[in-house]
C-alpha cells in the first residue's frame, strides 16, 4: 500500500514494445508519471506519440513491457486477468470520443449495466443510482430514451454517468470531446471540471489547446517519451 503518499498513480519506467514482423516497435520509452488524487491532467502529442497506449496501461488494458503501475496503492501490471477486469470494473470509469452506448438498451439501463456487471450495488438500488448520475450529468429526463435519440452532448454525458456507476476514483477519457462542438465540448470539460472538485480524478487525451485553462497539469509526449 501507498498510504504515505498523495500521489494516486504512479507510473515508474514505463516502457512499452510492440512486436511487429520486421522486428519491434517501442511505443513507450522509460516513462515516469505521478498524477495526485483530484486533478484534471491532459495528455497531449500528436498522432502515434504513445497516448493511447498510456491510457491502456493506466487503465490495465495492456501491460506494459517494463515498468511499474501503482495505482491506488495496487500494481495493476502484477494482475491477473481476472482479477483485472474486476479491478478495472470498480476503479477505473473509461469515457470515448464516440460514446460507445449500447444502442439497444435505454440511457438509464446503459447508465445500470457497470453496476450489473460488478455487483457492486444491491440489486434494488441501481435504478436510483443511475438516476441520481443521469442528474448529476443533467439528463434524468432522457432516462428512458434509446442513445440514437439523443444529441452528441447528451451522449457524452450519458457515457460520463456510465463510467460513474461504481464510482471509480479515477476517470480515463480519449477524446472525449474530439466529436462534438466547441461549445458542448466545453460544456462537457465543465462536467469533468466539477467531477475533480468532488475528487475524481480525470485523465484526458485531447488534442483542443482551446481547453488549457481546465487542466491542473499537461502531459505531452513525443515519440513515446514525456517532453514536458
Ligand atoms: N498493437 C500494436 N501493435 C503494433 N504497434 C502498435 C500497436 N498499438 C500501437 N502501436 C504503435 O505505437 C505507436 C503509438 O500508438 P498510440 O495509439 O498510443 O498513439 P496515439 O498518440 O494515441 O495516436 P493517435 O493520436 O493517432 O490516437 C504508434 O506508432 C502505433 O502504430
Amino acid at each position: 500500500m501507498n498510504q504515505q503518499s498523495t500521489s494516486l498513480i504512479q507510473l515508474s519506467h514505463i516502457s512499452k514494445t510492440f512486436p511487429l514482423a520486421a522486428g519491434s516497435f517501442q511505443a513507450l520509452k522509460d516513462i515516469d508519471l505521478e498524477i495526485s488524487k483530484g486533478q484534471l491532467v491532459a495528455i497531449t502529442g500528436k498522432s502515434g506519440s504513445g497516448k493511447s497506449t498510456l491510457l491502456n496501461i493506466m487503465s490495465g488494458i495492456d501491460k506494459p513491457t517494463a515498468g511499474n503501475v501503482l495505482i491506488n496503492g495496487i500494481r495493476v501490471d502484477k494482475l491477473t486477468e481476472s482479477e483485472l477486469a474486476a479491478w478495472r470494473g470498480k476503479n477505473i470509469g473509461v469515457v470515448f470520443q464516440f460514446f460507445q452506448l449500447l444502442p439497444t438498451l435505454t440511457i438509464l439501463e446503459n447508465v445500470m449495466l457497470p453496476m450489473d456487471f460488478c455487483n457492486s450495488y444491491p440489486r434494488k438500488e441501481r435504478r436510483d443510482r443511475a438516476l441520481a448520475l443521469l442528474s448529476l450529468v443533467d439528463i434524468k429526463d432522457q432516462a428512458s430514451k434509446l442513445p440514437s435519440a439523443l444529441s452528441g452532448g447528451q451522449q457524452q454525458r450519458a457515457a460520463i454517468a456510465r463510467a460513474l456507476a461504481n464510482d471509480p476514483p479515477v476517470l480515463i477519457a480519449d477524446e472525449p470531446t474530439g466529436n462534438l462542438d466547441s461549445h458542448t465540448g466545453a460544456a462537457i470539460m465543465e462536467l469533468f471540471a466539477g467531477l475533480v472538485k468532488a475528487g475524481k480524478t480525470v485523465i484526458i487525451v485531447t488534442h483542443e489547446k482551446d481547453f488549457a485553462g481546465y487542466f491542473g497539469s499537461t502531459v505531452s509526449l513525443l515519440d513515446g517519451a514525456i517532453v514536458h
